[in-house]
């Protein structure tokens, strides 16, 4: 039986800009009347021609409301010509999953349902993400285009009577008005197993883990805080790597996180980190919602930064078995990110990179084959293997790394440092504040920053001074395309190559989100306590900004 399209009239709705990485908003936003349909309308108008024929990805991290935008994007995709759909068990994929599946697929692109590391749940946040054939985050000139459409919509088209049932495996076949039109229903699951399986190896890890090697289990703590990762992690570490079940906790992907904020910082993952202060463990991990980001804690809950994690898999690309069969190209950071893993690229003579903030930065640079490894402050970390930042991807490194020294995660870092030097880093993140006067504040700052005098100038605090060496709002080209991103954050870097960094989050769904980034290198000092040593310079940049007039606040609500 052949279905019909059916041509609904809309109005545009305002505020459809994606952010950072995608537009996320209160679930109360997205179930408005005609407001996903209008968004994912101009997500598909916005890849023209290409469209039509296409296969395309679907899935999400399992937060309220994923299942039925899944059902609907099926129903509109079927409405614009789509040939073929992926669609993740329950709607069900984690975001690297997604890039994964776009790639070894051939598909024209994927829409990832997700809001991330925000809490979930109905009066929480959701989101919806589009990336593009080479798998990654769709870049600035395309999320534009998908904005300038929203403004204008005035129909989207969708097949009503297309009934679908996404819990079950298997493969369905329609005729849309003579067309045919395939959705097919994939265990969430399988193919970033073998992707990973391809990446690592099983068996030494396997034999690691489950202590086979050494007589010693490796004790962990893999945290999936109720998103996405739980599946994948139950698959990868219980079943494939031998680890007990007491190594993972909060696997069942719930649709409001369990309450849980699912994002993996000092802050929001206390549960770990009390857990593995407490407790006997090697190594403690946790992800966000959409299992990319990462948090890596070793015994005693020795915290490793981003940054630092990302210098150190860098150091080490000889534990995995991926580099040496693909070979190591650059390396990439984003702008806040310290500068850690530079250190690592000149001694082996690689290039490195500096994007800005957001991982759509960096495909360019994989997709030309002068990228290999990247991570951003944010706890993202990942490699060419696919186009996003890998949470699960990143603890299999860290434990390769493990396995490959024989050492605990302390020792890696306190061995890093000698070699290198630190880079002793500090976030400080000010959520929820109100628009304007961070607005204000913001510009405020980038005049005083970028006034020609301002250069030269001191600024002391507790016995130390900082003299400015340069300052700016970042923007980047793009090496391969050339295309330009301004305003990308506030800048100031002093004579001995400290920095302050300031900039406003893209991955909020209301209010703005400060962040004030601080990072000082230290050649022989590496033993200190970051708080301690970043001090001054903590409270340099809160006078410089004026941060707490601006917006009321004494203290951040996350310290990372
Ligand atoms: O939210 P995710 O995990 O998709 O992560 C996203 O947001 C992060 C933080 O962005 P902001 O500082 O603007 O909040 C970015 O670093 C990251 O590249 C992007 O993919
Ligand atoms: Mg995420």
């Amino acid at each position: 039986m052949s279905l019909n399209v059916e041509t609904k009239q809309t109005t545009p709705y305002e505020g459809q800009k994606p952010g950072t990485s995608g537009l996320r908003k209160k679930v109360k936003v997205f179930t408005q009347p005609n407001y996903t349909e209008n968004f994912v309308q101009c997500i598909l108008e916005a890849n023209g021609t290409a469209l039509v024929g296409s296969t395309l990805v679907v899935g999400g991290d399992g937060r309220y409301y994923c299942k039925e935008a899944a059902e609907l994007i099926i129903r509109i995709c079927a409405g614009n010509g789509v040939a073929k759909l992926l669609v993740g068990q329950n709607g069900i994929l984690s975001t690297p999953a997604v890039s994964s599946l776009i790639r070894h697929n051939k598909a024209l692109g994927g829409i990832v349902l997700t809001a991330s590391h925000n809490p979930g749940g109905p009066e929480n946040d959701f989101g919806i993400k589009f990336n593009c054939e080479n798998g990654g985050p769709a870049p600035d000139a395309f999320t534009n285009k998908i904005y300038q459409l929203s403004t204008t919509i005035k129909a989207y088209t969708l097949v009503p009577s297309l009934q679908i049932d996404i819990s079950k495996v298997g493969v369905s076949n329609y005729d849309i008005g003579g067309k045919p039109f395939v959705v097919e229903v994939i265990d969430s699951v399988a193919n970033y197993v073998r992707h990973m399986e391809e990446i690592f190896d099983f068996g030494k890890l396997h034999d690691f883990v489950s202590g086979q090697s050494n007589g010693k289990p490796l004790k962990m703590r893999i945290d999936s805080m109720n998103g996405v990762t739980g599946a994948y992690v139950r698959e990868i570490f219980l079943n494939r790597l031998g680890a007990t079940e007491t190594s993972v906790v909060h696997t069942t992907p719930l649709p409001d996180f369990g309450g849980l904020h699912p994002d993996p910082n000092l802050t929001y993952a206390k549960d770990l980190v009390e857990t593995v202060a407490k407790g006997d463990y090697d190594i403690g991990a946790a992800f966000d919602g959409d299992g990319d980001r990462n948090m890596i804690i070793g015994s005693k809950a020795f915290f490793v930064t981003p940054s630092d994690s990302l210098a150190v898999i860098a150091h080490y690309l000889d534990a995995i078995p991926y580099f040496q069969k693909n070979g190591v190209q650059g390396f990439a950071r984003s702008m806040p990110t310290a500068s850690a893993v530079d250190l690592v690229g000149k001694k082996l003579g690689k290039e490195v990179f500096e994007v800005p903030t957001g991982w759509k930065y960096f495909g360019n640079l994989m997709d030309a084959g002068r990228l290999c490894l990247c991570g951003e402050e944010s706890f993202g970390t990942g490699s060419n293997h696919i186009r996003e930042k890998d949470g699960i991807w990143a603890v299999l490194a860290w434990i390769s790394v493990m396995q490959h020294t024989g050492k605990s995660i302390e020792d890696i870092l306190k061995q890093h440092w000698s070699v290198y030097g630190r880079n002793y880093f500090t976030r400080y993140d000010y959520e929820e504040c109100d628009l304007e006067p961070c607005n204000e504040m913001m510009a405020t700052m980038e005049k005083n920053i970028t006034a020609a005098e301002f250069v030269g100038k001191s600024f002391s605090s507790e016995g130390k001074t900082y003299k400015v060496k340069e300052a700016d709002n970042f923007s980047y080209t793009d090496p391969v395309d050339k295309s330009l991103a301004t305003k990308q954050g506030l800048r100031i870097v002093f004579d001995d190559g400290s920095r302050i960094v300031m900039r406003l989050s893209g991955t909020g769904s209301s209010g703005a989100t400060v962040r004030l980034y601080i990072d000082s290198y230290e050649k022989q000092n590496v033993l200190g306590q970051a708080s301690v040593m970043l001090k001054p310079l903590i409270d340099i940049a809160l006078e410089i900004s004026q941060l707490p007039k601006f917006t009321g606040r004494n203290a951040p609500t996350v310290i990372t």
